[in-house]
């Protein structure tokens, strides 16, 4: 094992005011920006971290910035404190043309006065030194880079910065690695790390197992604990080589005309032996009336905030609110459910199909947008099962014409798979699961109105099919 490196470093005074105009026009326009829609019109730099002198050829900083955005019209026109950001700033005096699309801009004052700031990751030997660092457990400043030492980072592999769409930033190093880089990120335990460290744990092959991590100290004035929790805001675990995910192999089936059952299936029974391994490897409680009450609750604040941000939705809140009351009613007649920790946002995106055929879960942060709190709180398993069933439904509705049969099939399949390897079929708890298929759905709706308007219908679509007496 390598001994750790431990450098402290300095940021130079007024960096943050030298970048600050040319990151409010940058920001918002990146697809990880979580504040859409709000101009951002300034930011406190939570912490600076010197990985490369700006006063070399190329110069890095990692910084953590949190961003003012106004609050929404009707709350005063003040400012929030925002979101904070993970940043890799990169500085040259000019950039190569390769580097042109990870331009941020020029810098016109204070101590970067004339130089060229840029998206680093797109960029080889910032990127490696992350891999390096992680490596070599480097401590850099605040940040603390973390591996489990019984796995190898071999050095000098090739990073390549990921296009795909996605909600933070991915490289990955010689197809042997994916360095997952969060963006918007909160201090405490992120689920991402902290799930499949436990999977590992328990030696759960379904999901890539950590190799290192890196994570952060900061003191942030904005928020409400005085005791500083670190920020994780990097996982790397190992690339599946040759991987397609579940949402394009659908995709592919359905063009084809071909089933997906036999996928599905298998599918389900991952989904099962990765509840099974988490209910194994972190508490489970049991819930009765008075947190199924506050999951009921919960539901119904989501779906009353829906109706307001999509107002296409109001036809069918009456009859969707008694899905949530009808699982009310059960638990004030004495049922109970086990829940435990889930994946959280389980949809065919989130299933890789390795080219042997064995699927792997990933991606287990949970709702963005959601409190850390409550994306950490044990859940009935039967969530997750849910997300998955929207997803078929999803990639049946992308065909023209829609293929509702192809969906029921998957979804049956799913649930048998699910069912063979779990010991418990999802079906039998048919008010949870309608339930909970109705919370994702509205989700579904206010988050297609807000990032995918064309997509709306198909989120509607299911939920005038949920509010109906039969949903099935
Ligand atoms: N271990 C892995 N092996 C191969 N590809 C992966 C792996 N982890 C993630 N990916 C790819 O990276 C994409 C983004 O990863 P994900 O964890 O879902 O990031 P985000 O939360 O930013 O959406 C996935 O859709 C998948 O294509
Ligand atoms: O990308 P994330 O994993 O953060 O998840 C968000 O985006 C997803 C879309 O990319 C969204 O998923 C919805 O669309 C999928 C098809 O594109 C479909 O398979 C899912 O079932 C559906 O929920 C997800 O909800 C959102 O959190």
């Amino acid at each position: 094992m390598s001994e750790a490196v431990t450098r402290t470093v300095t940021t130079p005074p007024g960096l943050l005011a030298s970048l600050d105009p040319l990151l409010r026009e940058w920001l918002p326009r990146q697809r990880w920006f979580a504040g859409k829609g709000r101009p951002v019109t300034g930011f406190d730099l939570v912490a600076a971290t010197e990985l490369l002198p700006a006063t070399a050829k190329l110069g890095l900083y990692h910084l953590l910035v949190r961003a003012h955005q106004p609050l929404q019209p009707g709350h005063g026109g003040s400012e929030q404190p925002g979101d904070c950001y993970q940043l890799f700033i990169g500085v040259r005096e000019a950039l190569p043309p390769r580097l042109a699309p990870a331009l941020i801009g020029h810098v016109s004052r204070g101590p970067l006065a004339g130089r060229t700031v840029y998206e680093a990751l797109h960029d080889t030997r910032p990127a490696d030194l992350l891999l390096e660092a992680l490596r070599t457990q480097a401590r850099v400043g605040g940040l603390r880079f973390e591996r489990d030492p019984r796995q190898e980072i071999r050095p000098g592999l090739v990073p390549r910065l990921m296009t795909v769409e996605q909600s933070n930033s991915s490289v990955v190093y010689g197809d042997t690695f994916i360095l997952k880089l969060m963006r918007r990120v909160v201090p405490g335990i992120n689920p991402d790390l902290e799930l499949p460290l436990a999977l590992a744990r328990e030696g759960c092959p379904r999901v890539p197992p950590p190799t290192a991590w890196l994570v952060a100290v900061a003191e942030d004035t904005a928020g409400s604990s005085h005791t500083p929790e670190p920020y994780v805001l990097g996982v790397l675990q190992p690339f599946v080589q040759g991987a397609t995910d579940g949402w394009e192999l659908a995709l592919r089936e359905l063009a084809k005309g071909e089933d997906f059952v036999a996928e599905a299936r298998a599918i389900g029974r991952t989904t099962a032996e990765v509840h099974t391994a988490l209910a194994r490897a972190l508490p489970t409680v049991t819930l009765g009336h008075v947190p199924v009450r506050a999951l009921v609750d919960g539901m119904t604040e989501r779906l009353e905030a829906a109706v307001h941000a999509v107002p296409a939705l109001r036809p069918y809140a009456q009859d969707l609110r008694s899905a949530y009351t009808a699982l009310d009613d059960l638990a004030s007649e004495g049922r109970t459910w086990t829940a435990q920790r889930v994946h959280g946002d389980l949809h065919l995106g989130q299933c890789l199909r390795s080219p042997a055929g064995s699927w792997s879960l990933i991606d287990f942060e949970g709702e963005p947008a959601r409190p850390l709190a409550e994306r950490r709180m044990p859940q009935p398993a039967v969530r997750d099962v849910a997300g998955m069933l929207r997803s078929f439904d999803y990639a049946a509705r992308t065909a023209d014409p829609p293929q509702p049969d192809w969906a029921a099939r998957c979804r049956a399949a799913y649930c048998s798979g699910y069912a063979e390897a779990a010991g418990r079929d999802p079906r039998t708890e048919p008010v949870l699961l309608r339930a909970y298929e109705t919370d994702k759905a509205v989700y579904e709706a206010v988050y297609e109105a807000r990032h995918r308007p064309d997509w709306l219908p198909v989120p509607l679509a299911a939920l005038r099919r949920l509010a109906s007496a039969d949903p099935t």
